[in-house]
């Protein structure tokens, strides 16, 4: 395989000057600025093969933005390296700009008075994009993204939704190998989230392209990207694939069988009048019950899920059986509550 990006040891620290308090506080500030510094990205280094998908995952403030203007060349990094499709961002990045696509979610590049349309076909020009190129991909991403239905419509009448399918057509134009998406899907509807993701697995398969997406949305990341990186405090806290991180971090899974009606005049009750299974093996719980339905906690490692099917079903007789795993945003929330570190998990990078 071979690279996409190549991020070595990759820092970003701003300097600010911060304001003191009060009329003549600002007025000491700008004659004699006390300074302060952010450390936004710290150490990072991080490879991406071509062709992959990638996940970018982090509280606000973490720096995912910032680390996504360094790959685009906005921004330089304080110390480290790296390498988009083998440039430098910062020094080539005119010839890097016709290489990536890159849409940020809660801005769009798209003229704001004009019909789509016409942002569409200025954009060719932007970007140089060869006449006949220029028309098999804009006839290409109209039908990919339905965008006839309100192509002729101005940007600023666009639903958040129908924009973000101009947007991603916008940076699609040139046939960039790597597209950048920060938020893609932020402020979204269900149906609208649905489309978006589906044409991004149908650009990944079908053209190869390299994606490499920030979200704060733990469904895109499961239903886009095999692999995904945290980031939090400007540190790397996790490179690996999404049920991995479930595996290591997710903590109870959780049972849910329904009795069959009949026995239940037979077994214990609670204070609360719910049923209670006694005897429990060990490392299993009763988190609830409703009726004939019992909600049963265990641990990922107290048992195998198939052990406690059988235990269940040579006590009670089972009318069905279903499991339910750990949200990912839970698993996600405890990474960063706990401050879990790289060299706690598994990392495949
Ligand atoms: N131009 C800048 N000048 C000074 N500080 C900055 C600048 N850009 C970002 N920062 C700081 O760097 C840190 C990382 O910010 P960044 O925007 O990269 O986070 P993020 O992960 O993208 O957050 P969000 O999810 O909220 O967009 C924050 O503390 C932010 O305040």
């Amino acid at each position: 395989m071979s690279a996409m990006i190549e991020i070595e040891h990759m820092s970003k620290t701003f300097r600010l000057a911060r304001r003191r308090p009060g009329l003549l506080g600002g007025l000491r500030s700008i004659i004699n600025p006390e300074m302060r510094t952010v450390q936004a990205v710290q150490d990072i280094s991080l490879r991406i093969e071509k062709g992959e998908m990638i996940g970018l995952v982090g509280p606000n403030g973490a720096g995912k933005s910032t680390s996504i203007k360094m790959m685009t060349g906005i921004l330089m990094p304080t110390a480290g390296s790296l390498r988009v499709a083998g440039l430098v961002p910062i020094e080539q990045r005119r010839e890097l700009a016709s290489r990536i696509g890159v849409v940020f979610g809660q801005r769009t590049q798209l003229w704001w008075d004009l019909p789509l349309i016409d942002s569409l076909r200025l954009l060719r020009h932007l970007y140089r994009v060869p006449e006949e190129r220029h028309r098999a991909n804009l006839e290409h991403l109209r039908e990919m993204l339905d965008l006839d239905e309100f192509i002729d419509t101005p940007v600023r009448q666009l639903s958040l939704g129908q924009r973000m399918r101009g947007d991603i057509a916008a940076a699609l134009l040139h046939d960039p190998e790597m597209l950048y998406l920060d938020e893609p899907t932020i402020g979204l509807d269900v149906v609208a989230k649905a489309r978006i993701r589906e044409f991004l697995l149908h650009l990944n398969a079908e053209r190869g392209t390299t994606v490499l997406l920030t979200t704060h949305d733990m469904d895109d990341v499961e239903m886009l990207c095999p692999r995904m990186v945290i980031i939090d405090h400007g540190r790397k806290l996790y490179d690996g694939s999404v049920s991995a991180i479930r595996e290591r971090f997710g903590g109870e899974r959780t049972l849910i069988a329904v009795l069959d009606p009949s026995d239940l005049d037979q077994l214990a009750r609670r204070d609360a009048g719910e049923v209670c299974l006694q005897g429990l093996p060990v490392g299993v719980r009763q988190i609830r019950a409703e009726g004939p339905r019992v909600w049963l906690g265990f641990a990922r490692d107290a048992l195998p899920a198939h052990e406690l099917v059988a235990w269940l079903g040579g006590r009670y007789r089972l009318r069905d059986v279903t499991f339910q795993e750990p949200e990912i945003e839970d698993v996600i929330r405890r990474i960063y509550e706990e401050n879990l570190l790289l060299q706690d998990v598994q990392v495949i990078a």
